[in-house]
């Protein structure tokens, strides 16, 4: 068997509407749709997965899927908490979607790179005409997948306009773990972060991050490494950032669970988002001509 996948392996596959791609290596296996270029799941051979995704998930045109790695693009959550040059880029007043727009966008495969423990697959946003609705700006955006003994995503925003673009981002990844109950999240000791569901108070993190209810909350001056301790599964998850000042810490707990999309009742129990980002003070301002990348690199190790 081991030989067979000396050379790893990509093949196209239709998960129900959306067009994916199922990459196979000798210790590991990813599947990406192409819709978002979201990946939808990352599972180490003999290891329960890295990346959760919904057992309730649809895989619908214009419907991002509950879990995975969808991209946050060109701002991150509710268009009104963000600063007012990345709101002042979307010419409406209207409601924006959460999230951006381009997580239940098309995106294109450009090309696939292998060799002998490695794939690389390099996607780009294809922008429609006229760019994004009520947002005109030129910006080329590609994601880069690699995979070989770790997961790594980069993203980068290219200005080709003519003038500074604002905006904020995430890599929204969707984490599985044995039991919430029992994690703690290492590496935040001392941060800043917004308590989002206490009016967006600034507060400061005292130890490690352990879970007792629904979290939300936005980490400011984030440090490039953070683990997550998962008794249940005996394992630890490490998260390496890069870009990136900034990250999100999400859990629905019970009430909120039962209202989301595509999430069964109980399945808050074995998720948590750690999104690597860009937002509120570390904002991204690209001058034309300029790009801007954003990556993490996920692994797993003993406790
Ligand atoms: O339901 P979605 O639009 O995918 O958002 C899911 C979640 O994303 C982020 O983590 C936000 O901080 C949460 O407030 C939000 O509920």
């Amino acid at each position: 068997m081991h030989s067979q996948l000396a050379t790893p392996q990509v093949e196209r596959v239709e998960m129900d509407e959306l067009p994916c791609w199922r990459v196979k290596t000798a210790t590991a296996e990813l599947l990406v749709a192409e819709q978002g270029a979201q990946v939808l799941s990352y599972q180490r051979n003999g290891e329960a997965p890295l990346i959760w995704l919904s057992e309730q998930a649809g895989f619908r045109r214009g419907q991002s899927v509950r879990g995975g790695v969808p991209v946050c693009w060109p701002w991150f959550g509710d268009l009104t908490r963000n600063p007012p040059a990345v709101q002042a880029m979307r010419q409406s007043t209207g409601p924006a979607p959460a999230h951006g727009e381009v997580r239940n966008l098309d995106w294109r495969l450009l090309d696939i790179v292998k060799d002998s423990g490695s794939v690389s697959l390099a996607f780009e946003l294809v922008r429609p005409a006229g760019g994004l609705p009520h947002w005109p700006h030129a910006v080329d955006l590609n994601l880069a997948i690699r995979l070989d003994e770790r997961l790594t995503l980069c993203l980068t925003s290219h200005n080709r306009d003519d003038h500074p673009v604002a905006l904020t981002q995430a890599l929204h990844t969707y984490l599985a773990l044995g039991d919430i109950h029992q994690v703690s999240l290492e590496g935040l000791d001392g941060q800043r972060y917004i308590e989002t569901l206490e009016n967006w108070e600034e507060r400061r993190q005292q130890g490690e991050l352990r879970f007792t209810g629904e979290t939300d909350r936005i980490y400011l001056g984030t440090p490039p490494k953070f683990t997550l301790r998962d008794p249940a599964w005996g394992r630890r998850i490490h998260l390496a950032a890069s870009g990136s000042h900034s990250a999100i810490v999400w859990n629905p707990w019970i009430d909120k669970a039962r209202r989301l999309s595509q999430f069964a009742d109980d399945a808050w129990q074995r998720m948590l988002c750690i999104e690597t980002a860009n937002v509120l003070d570390d904002a991204v301002e690209l001058a034309p001509g300029k790009s801007a990348s954003l990556a993490f690199s996920l692994w797993s190790g003993p406790l």
